[in-house]
């Protein structure tokens, strides 16, 4: 076409995508690992191997209180939480594959969401 707007999202457009985007990762069934802070004094070794925990209440937290610029912002602690997985967990493991799981149904979502 000769005349193509380009889709700049604000600031505002971006952060409703991040809320329709948490509200599907925390329905997701595969989310129960993610939902809350790992607890250090039930999980022996967790404090000293993930040197940046991240999960699904804090990301919310983040949210609501304005700590996220933008998508991107938003995307790297998402990302984080599933990185933090792969560290820890084995791939062949309950955890393991629930991380793995939950990464792939984010990517799609997110690109979906962008289109
Ligand atoms: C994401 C993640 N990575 C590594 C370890 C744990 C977790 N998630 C936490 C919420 C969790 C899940 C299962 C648990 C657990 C804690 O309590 C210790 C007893 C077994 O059951």
């Amino acid at each position: 076409p000769i005349y193509c707007a380009k889709k700049t999202k604000t600031h505002k457009d971006e952060l409703g995508i991040c809320r329709v985007l948490l509200a599907e990762l925390e329905a997701h069934q595969d989310a129960w690992p993610f939902l809350t802070p790992v607890n250090h004094r039930a999980v022996p070794g967790y404090r000293k191997v993930i040197k940046k925990p991240m999960d699904f209440s804090t990301i919310k937290e983040k949210l609501t209180s304005n700590q996220y610029l933008n998508l991107e912002t938003f995307i790297i602690d998402v990302n984080l939480v599933f990185d933090n997985c792969e560290r820890f967990n084995e791939d062949d493991s309950e955890i393991g594959r629930a991380g793995h799981r939950m990464r792939r149904f984010f990517d799609k979502r997110w690109t979906e969401l962008l289109q």
